[in-house]
């Protein structure tokens, strides 16, 4: 590979850059050899829920233009993402970074087949989410009591209490609605979660008509090993099909992680482009598993994504130089966009 190389500069974000073409060959015959034996236990199609102007964006302490988060929004969907969460409807006083969440809404071009899901905490969130022209909503609840009150202002319970009323008012509206369950594999403020509780939040809102739960390694402290112990938990109470994973990558477990998912039957998995991203509420947690890795990881297993490698690593690359950032995404640094 040496004679590949040559530095790429001058710049923080100097880099040695491997020729891509060369490496995406060279990465072609590791897949096509990977592919052959490892397909069996693995879901044939897996959907991303691309998170990263969401997740990704909300915890930026420069706020974002509104114009660079629908340029992003667009090449995600222009790279066949199938879902992109586009924003949240959140106070602004909490959250700052979504406080442009209409314009996200009306300037983003809407591509047939794509959904732009948005997070909405309470009926408020979810009647401006209407109005702005959502047509799937994702409420967020937590496994761990201090979490929800950190990041929602009421409890576990309450929070089951204002996600019915949103979940009612969405099914008047014909809106379907994502579930998130945070804190999954370990707490910020509380330590270990027990999977029952997961399995137990999980269960309230796929009963109150959630479609799909995703489960949220908030701050990455999970492993194979927990990952499995709280899935067993789980799917005795929500059907698998109806499960994703939502892995931060913190302690470098998320890829581990979603390997055990998939092996355990889930085929939705959460990622965010660049790796960008970490919870205004969950300090010290880090980004969530780069989108690039999980579809490399994913091409590898002989699995469909739909996603065109090439024009996501153009769009990690665009959101990275609109941050003045490094990407988090080990295979866009192997490709070496920046
Ligand atoms: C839930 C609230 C609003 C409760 O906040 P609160 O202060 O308890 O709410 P309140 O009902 O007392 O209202 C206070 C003010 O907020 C306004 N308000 C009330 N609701 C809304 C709304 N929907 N949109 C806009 N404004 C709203 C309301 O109108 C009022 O305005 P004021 O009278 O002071 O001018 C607040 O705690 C909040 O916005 N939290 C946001 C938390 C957040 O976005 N966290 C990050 C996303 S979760 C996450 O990242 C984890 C996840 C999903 O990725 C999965 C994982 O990784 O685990």
């Amino acid at each position: 590979m040496a004679a590949l190389v040559m530095r790429v500069g001058p710049g923080p974000f100097a880099c040695v850059r491997v020729h891509r073409p060369a490496l995406h060959s060279f990465a072609a015959v590791v897949l096509r050899s990977v592919s052959v034996s490892a397909t069996q236990s693995f879901p044939e199609r897996v959907k991303i829920v691309e998170v990263g102007p969401r997740d990704g964006l909300q915890n930026e302490k420069t706020i974002v233009p509104t114009e660079v988060k629908i340029r992003l929004i667009d090449m995600l969907s222009e790279a066949g993402l199938p879902v992109i969460e586009a924003t949240s409807f959140v106070s602004p006083k909490w959250v700052p970074q979504m406080a442009d969440q209409e314009e996200v809404m009306r300037g983003l071009h809407k591509k047939p087949g794509v959904n732009y899901p948005v997070l909405t905490p309470n009926l408020k969130g979810f009647q401006a989410a209407v109005k702005a022209g959502a047509k799937e909503v994702a409420i967020f609840g937590a496994a761990s009591e201090l979490f929800s009150k950190k990041n929602i202002n009421c409890s576990v319970d309450e929070s089951l209490v204002r996600f019915e009323e949103v979940v009612r008012a969405a099914k008047q509206e014909g809106v379907p609605v994502r579930g998130y369950v945070s804190c999954v594999l370990g707490c910020p403020y509380e330590g270990k979660v027990s999977p029952n509780k997961v399995a137990e939040v999980a269960k309230r809102l796929y009963s109150m008509g959630c479609y799909e739960i995703s489960l949220g390694d908030t701050i990455g402290v999970g492993t194979p090993g927990g990952m499995t112990e709280m899935l067993n938990a789980v799917k005795k109470e929500v059907p698998v099909e109806a499960l994703a994973v939502h892995c931060h990558d913190t302690y470098g477990q998320a890829l581990a992680n979603i390997l055990v998912a998939l092996q355990n039957g889930v085929s939705v998995v959460d990622s965010s482009v660049a790796g960008l991203g970490g919870c205004p509420y969950a300090q010290g947690a880090s980004g969530n598993v780069a989108t690039e890795d999980v579809v490399y990881m994913l091409h590898g297993l002989g699995i469909h994504t739909g996603v065109d490698m090439p024009k996501l690593l153009d769009a990690g690359s665009y959101i990275c130089h609109s941050l003045n950032r490094r990407t988090n995404s080990k295979v866009a640094q192997a490709s070496c966009k920046l």
